[in-house]
């Protein structure tokens, strides 16, 4: 049984209470234990996640956010950034899922976030799980 750890930036906590709903069914339903712990915005997600990880106390990290386009460049900043910090951890060998949406409009986020046609919580969380098993399998 995998310790999985949801970090979540609670930004917009509706749509973000939909991408949970999504990723603790996937966790559960792969027969796997979580803790969720929660940061202001999608920023200090990836932050989280390193020093969460440098516990040694998980083996897999779902990142969950809404990120929506405002009306100034920090909606690139705060999508890119958050991804890239995302990446570079992932690269580190730690197994991650992205769920963090980057959305023109709350719309949108509704389709994305958990809907009969996406699941995009679900769908980070069946990443970290795969990735975790690839680190299991070249170890
Ligand atoms: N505008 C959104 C943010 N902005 C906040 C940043 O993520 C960060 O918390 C702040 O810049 C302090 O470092 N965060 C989201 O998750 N979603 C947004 O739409
Ligand atoms: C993604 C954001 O940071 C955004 O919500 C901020 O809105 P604004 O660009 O209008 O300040």
């Amino acid at each position: 049984m995998a310790r999985i750890l949801i970090v979540e930036a609670r930004f917009y906590a509706h749509l973000n209470d939909l991408l949970l709903e999504g990723a603790t069914a996937a966790i559960e339903e792969a027969g796997h234990k979580h803790e969720v712990i929660t940061v202001p915005g999608a920023l200090e997600i990836p932050g989280a996640v390193a020093l969460a990880a440098e516990t040694g106390r998980y083996d897999a990290f779902v990142a969950l956010g809404v990120v929506i386009r405002g009306e100034t460049y920090h909606f690139e900043v705060v999508s890119n950034e958050s991804a890239r910090g995302l990446m570079a951890l992932a690269m580190d060998g730690i197994p991650i899922g992205n769920g963090i949406l980057t959305v023109e409009d709350e719309a949108q986020a509704l389709a994305r976030a958990r809907s009969t046609e996406k699941d995009k919580g679900g769908e980070a969380a069946k990443a970290a799980l795969a990735m975790l098993a690839l680190k299991e399998r070249f170890a």
